[in-house]
């Protein structure tokens, strides 16, 4: 997998890359990120790439010129590459987005700064637009980082053997039931004793349980689009009983 950035910040992109496990994949060639600065695209003796909005108000737009000239010859390259962009008024990103576009082989992410990109750059030149959540930040970046974390995750080779992305919260979409390691009491907390039973079973059961309270406190709204067997429905009646209570 290729990723490719298009940003005036190319150097948001170095430090995340260099720590454990993105940084150990790309030495493994699992994957690779290349930030190419808008810049280098831009005409003219100031290399403009932004502009005074038309009709007037605050802030400035970003020229769809040198945003067109990059991602035609980005797709020189990768002509089946498919181009998204990062914005608040995008498809909010979700963990099966992130599983769905990690079969991709070049995605190319568009991170805007300012108010954003003129709309001839989105009607003819995006294949989709996301957005990591309903808040305003100060440009694309972050989330272009936040979704290349999130689709590394679901290539093969990148979370190693101890862990999968399989059994991640929300793919079968429920939370995850907490987690315990050394020491047994911390605190004068003990470890739950079911976690110390050796028995496999009963370790699944209290686990699947912990995932169904946790999703009903917390999240109740996913409940409606999860796959539950009729042990885990019995499972919830209870535990609405229990919170009634
Ligand atoms: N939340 C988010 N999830 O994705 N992106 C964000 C986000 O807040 N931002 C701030 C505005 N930037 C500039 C911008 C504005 C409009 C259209 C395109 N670009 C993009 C990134």
């Amino acid at each position: 997998m290729i990723f490719d950035v298009l940003t005036l910040f190319p150097e948001m992109f170095v430090s995340p890359l260099q720590e454990s496990i993105l940084a150990r994949a790309i030495k493994q060639g699992l994957f690779e990120v290349r930030a190419h600065n808008l810049r280098s695209w831009a005409e003219g003796k100031h290399l403009t790439t932004d502009d005074t909005p038309y009709g007037g108000g605050d802030g400035m737009v970003m020229k769809p010129e040198p945003i067109a000239k990059a991602i035609t010859e980005l797709k020189q390259q990768a002509p089946t590459a498919k181009v998204l962009l990062m914005t608040p008024q995008g498809v909010p990103f979700r963990q099966q987005h992130a599983r769905e576009l990690a079969h991709e082989e070049n995605l190319i992410f568009l991170c805007g700064r300012y108010e954003g990109f003129d709309e001839r750059v989105r009607q003819t030149l995006v294949d989709a637009e996301f957005s990591i959540g309903d808040f305003v930040l100060t440009g694309g970046e972050l989330p272009a980082m936040v979704m290349i974390d999130a689709i590394c995750r679901h290539l093969p080779g990148v979370l190693g053997s101890s862990s999968s992305a399989e059994t991640d919260s929300f793919v079968d979409g429920l939370l995850e039931y907490p987690q315990y390691t050394r020491p047994a009491v911390f605190n004068g907390m003990a470890v739950p004793d079911v976690l110390l039973s050796g028995d496999h079973g009963r370790i699944a059961n209290w686990r699947r349980e912990q995932q169904l309270l946790r999703t009903l406190q917390r999240r109740p709204e996913l409940l409606e689009k999860v796959l539950l067997t009729e042990q885990d429905e019995k499972v919830l009646d209870l535990l609405r009983h229990k919170l009634k209570t």
